[in-house]
C-alpha cells in the first residue's frame, strides 16, 4: 500500500490527526530504564504502545538514534512499529538533502534499512536532490516548505523573483512540478498559522503536511486546524514530541503519555 493510501486509512480508522514524534532523551527517562541499553528502544516502544488508539503515525527523529550510536534500537522500533501497529504510517525525520548518488543511499536508508512509510527532506538542493526518493514510488517524501523554528524566516521568507516567498515558491514547486506520482507531503510549523493556509490554498487539498510546532514550542491547535485542514476535514499530521514523550517523569509515564496524547487528539477533533 502506498504511504498516501496508508496515511487516508489511517485518518479514517484512528480519527485523529495526531502524530506522535519519537525524540528519545536518555536524560529524561523515567528512573525504571536508567542503565539499561536498551532504554531507548524500550522507552519508545512504550510509548508507541500508549499512544498507538489516538495516532495517526509516528515520526521517529534520527539524531535522538544516531547520536547515542542507537541505530539498531531506531531499526527495532521501526520494526516493532509495523508489527504490533501495521496500520499506522511511520515517518522517518531525517531532513536530508544531496546530491543524486548520495540521496540515493539516503533512500535506501529511510525506505530499505528502516522501512519507513516516509523520509523528511530538504529542497535546498534542488530537484535532481529529490527525485532518488520519489523513485521509491510507493513511499512518501515530505519536504520542507515553512519550519517551525524562527530562524526559518531567515531564507523561507525572501521574496522570489515573481514576487512569492521562498517557501511558496516550494509549495508551487511541489504541487506543480515535483508531485507527479502523488507521494509528496510539505512540512510547514504550527507556529506559523497564516503561512500554513497559504501553502494549503497554493497546494490544493490532496497534498498532506506535516505540521509540527503544537506542544513544546506553543503551537495554537484551533488556529492550526482551520488553516492547515482540507475539505475533508483531515490533511495535517499534527506533530507533538515532547510534551507526549515527558508528559510524567514519574512512574506513571506511559499512562501520562497516553493521557497528553488522548487529549490532544481531542483538542484537534474539537475544532476540525
Ligand atoms: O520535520 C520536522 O519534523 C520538524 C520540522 C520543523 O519545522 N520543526 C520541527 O520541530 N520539526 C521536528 O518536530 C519535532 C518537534 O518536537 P516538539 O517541539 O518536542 O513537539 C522535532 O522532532 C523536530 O525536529
Amino acid at each position: 500500500m502506498t504511504f498516501t493510501r496508508k496515511l487516508d486509512q489511517a485518518w479514517a480508522d484512528s480519527n485523529s490527526l495526531l502524530m506522535v514524534g519519537l525524540d528519545p532523551d536518555p536524560q529524561r527517562f523515567p528512573a525504571e530504564l536508567t542503565d539499561r541499553p536498551d532504554a531507548i528502544l524500550q522507552f519508545c516502544s512504550a510509548i508507541v504502545d500508549a499512544t498507538a488508539p489516538y495516532v495517526c503515525g509516528f515520526k521517529p527523529q534520527i539524531a535522538y538514534f544516531a547520536s547515542r550510536r542507537a541505530e539498531d534500537q531506531l531499526e527495532a522500533l521501526c520494526a516493532y512499529i509495523r508489527e504490533h501497529h501495521p496500520t499506522l504510517p511511520i515517518v522517518l525525520d531525517a531532513k536530508r538533502g544531496d546530491i543524486g548518488s548520495t540521496a540515493e543511499n539516503y533512500a535506501r536508508e529511510a525506505f530499505e534499512r528502516f522501512d519507513a512509510d516516509a523520509v523528511t527532506v530538504s529542497p535546498y538542493m534542488g530537484f535532481d536532490s529529490i527525485e532518488p526518493y520519489l523513485a521509491w514510488r510507493d513511499r512518501g517524501v515530505i519536504i520542507l516548505c515553512r519550519t517551525s523554528n524562527p530562524g526559518g524566516s531567515d531564507l523561507q521568507f525572501l521574496t522570489t523573483d515573481n514576487g512569492d516567498p521562498l517557501y511558496l515558491r516550494v509549495a508551487e514547486l511541489v504541487g506543480t512540478k515535483w508531485n507527479t506520482n502523488g507521494q509528496c507531503g510539505l512540512v510547514v510549523g504550527a507556529t506559523f498559522p497564516k503561512e500554513l493556509a497559504a501553502v494549503r490554498q497554493r497546494v490544493g487539498d490532496s497534498v498532506p503536511l506535516l505540521v509540527p510546532g503544537i506542544g513544546a514550542q506553543g503551537g495554537d491547535i484551533p488556529a492550526t486546524v482551520q488553516a492547515g485542514g482540507n475539505a475533508a476535514g483531515t490533511g495535517m499530521m499534527i506533530n507533538s514530541s515532547r510534551a507526549i514523550l515527558y508528559a510524567s517523569g514519574g512512574d506513571d509515564w506511559r499512562e501520562a503519555a497516553g493521557r497528553a496524547a488522548k487529549a490532544t487528539r481531542d483538542a484537534i477533533n474539537a475544532v476540525r
